[in-house]
């Protein structure tokens, strides 16, 4: 067992060797964007920089940060390879905390190649892994994980709002509240560990533990606030998810094309075209969007459809936004009845969609009889359809329906009704009649293009919702991994809570408890794997 473990822990000990020799060799990279480009920009970080800087310039080293332009060798051949502009920057003042250099050549493939082969060619560099000269900037101190975080949230941005909120994280707003939090706890659990040591003595002052008591209970307050955000930040860093929903050949498909300004979707008249998820990543206001259309709700005995269907309610489950799209010439037919009310309307067509309460029974016993014929992919037998619809059977025709099938969580707590092939109605429609409080109703036409813009604006404003303002109030929590820490960082206060009267030492031990969670936010507590992890998703270069 002792052999065991002390082969184990050299084992360890070499690991960790290992890492930091790797962290201190010098490491080379393409920088920029792969392709052809006008420039391209190469790194270099570590203890033998210098070295390259000079075999490849063939001159001395340039004045810190000052940009120099020369003439760049191979040095084996002292061919001339290219010429460009070269930085110098010394350590510690670099992004890694190295010495660093950059190459800016001109950015073709050949020129490319020749200077990353002939920064391979010198003794001691090798080429950079994923995310390694970042990853040396955060052993140095230069950056913690969440502005880590934020830098590779900032590459991946694809809108103004995902900039803005990586940038602000990059910049280390987050970074700032989580210190924040983590130095009041540190005074906490000096206070209770000081109470400990010498309260017998009589030289703590008294009130120390109620104070400790009150901070612990407003610091809690703060982390549960900053956790209720409703995923926002989650949300916005890696897309809202916007399903199309709606009875078959009702124009779901033709709405995603012109969303997405491309044949994305197969279109036409036959119902039931669309079997597969379609998915399409767009930029909605400056927000990023994951828009999906799906199969036409309806019952089927065709195995294939039925198999769409499923996909589609699973796909409406996981929806930020679901969109239902309804046909303008059905509506129209039942607007002409005396007692028209939308709210029966749409409970008629939700209802459609989803499955109705009066024929549960039925269609239950008919779900039952096709569960047993009909296997998914993986060959599980398929659900009851009417018990993947959640939530909007239960419309009636009262305020409190509406309100209720506006505010019920998730799987369709936001939701937007299309009313689209407006063009075939030969009678203007009373848009007014549609207006439902609480509820937002769009007329369009997807042939005509009349209704899209109101429709995008629509989208785009509970984008805003869904997203929130990346700019105000407390930076947002951005990935589930803080979520995670910050819950065990709450559960561990809530613990110090149930034992500061009992047992004072186990209490302090939680507060510490607390502390660790969010150091494992910022990095302050962490281990290779951990950091594997995070790193893994940075391109090469950075
Ligand atoms: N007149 C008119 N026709 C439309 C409009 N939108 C779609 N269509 C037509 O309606 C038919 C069905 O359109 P799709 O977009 O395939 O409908 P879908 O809802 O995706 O149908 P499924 O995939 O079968 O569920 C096609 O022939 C479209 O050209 C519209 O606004 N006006
Ligand atoms: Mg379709």
């Amino acid at each position: 067992m002792h052999t065991l473990c002390r082969r184990k822990s050299s084992r360890t000990s070499v690991l960790l060797l290992l890492q930091q020799f790797r962290h201190h060799g010098t490491i080379y990279s393409l920088s920029s964007g792969f392709g052809k480009a006008g420039v391209a920009v190469i790194r270099v970080s570590g203890p033998q920089t210098s070295t390259a800087l000079k075999s490849l310039c063939k001159s001395d080293i340039p004045k810190p940060r000052t940009v120099v332009l020369k003439k760049l060798f191979d040095p084996e051949s002292s061919e001339l390879i290219d010429r460009g502009l070269v930085l110098w920057f010394p350590s510690p003042h670099s992004f890694t905390g190295e010495d660093v250099c950059e190459f800016h050549v001109h950015g073709g493939s050949a020129v490319i190649s020749a200077v990353l082969h002939a920064l391979g060619n010198i003794q001691g560099l090798e080429p950079a892994a994923p995310g390694e000269f970042t990853k040396r900037s955060f052993h140095n101190g230069k950056l913690d994980l969440t502005e880590v975080e934020g830098l590779g949230a900032l590459i991946h941005a694809e809108t103004e709002a995902q900039r803005r909120q990586a940038v602000r994280q990059m910049e280390g707003d987050l970074s700032r509240l989580y210190n924040d939090w983590r130095l009041r706890l540190l005074k906490c659990v000096a206070n209770v560990e000081a109470y400990i040591d010498f309260s017998e003595d009589d030289n703590i002052e008294e009130g120390v533990l109620d104070e400790v008591q009150v901070n612990v209970q407003k610091l809690k307050k703060e982390i549960v606030n900053h956790l209720s955000d409703n995923r926002r930040g989650e949300r916005l860093r890696t897309g809202a998810h916007v399903v199309i929903v709606g009875p078959p050949n009702v124009g779901k498909s033709s709405l995603l094309n012109h969303l997405c300004q491309r044949p994305a979707a197969i279109i036409s008249p036959t119902a039931g075209t669309t079997r597969d998820v379609v998915e399409t990543a767009l930029n909605i206001g400056g927000f990023p969007v994951l828009l999906s259309d799906t199969a036409g709700l309806r019952e089927t005995e065709d195995v294939v459809e039925r198999e769409g269907i499923l996909r589609a309610l699973n796909r409406a489950k996981q929806a930020d936004l679901t969109i239902v799209v309804l046909d303008a010439p059905s509506l129209w037919k039942r607007m002409e009845g005396e007692d028209f009310s939308m709210i029966t309307l749409l409970k008629e067509q939700l209802t459609d969609i989803y499955g109705t309460n009066e024929n549960d029974t039925t269609r239950q016993s008919q779900n039952t009889q096709n569960q047993s014929t009909s296997l998914t992919q993986d060959g599980q037998p398929f659900q009851n359809l009417d018990h993947q619809c959640i939530g909007l059977n239960a419309v009636s025709d009262t305020h409190e329906t509406c309100h209720n099938l506006h505010e019920e969580e998730e799987p369709f707590a936001e939701k937007i009704i299309v009313v689209n092939k407006m063009d075939l109605l030969t009678q203007p429609l009373d848009v007014r009649r549609l207006d439902l409080e609480r509820l937002t109703v769009c007329p369009l036409s997807c042939t005509t293009g009349e209704g899209m813009e109101e429709l995008v604006e629509r989208i785009s404003s509970s984008m805003k919702q869904i997203c929130g303002n990346p700019l105000a109030g407390n930076p947002s929590l951005t990935h589930a991994r803080y979520r995670t820490h910050l819950k065990n960082c709450v559960e561990a206060l809530e613990k110090y809570q149930d034992l500061q009267n009992r047992d004072l030492v186990l209490a302090a031990r939680a507060l510490r408890s607390a502390i660790r969670q969010i150091g494992k936010i910022t990095g302050a507590v962490s281990s290779e794997a951990i950091l594997d992890v995070i790193f893994r998703d940075f391109c090469i270069g950075k």
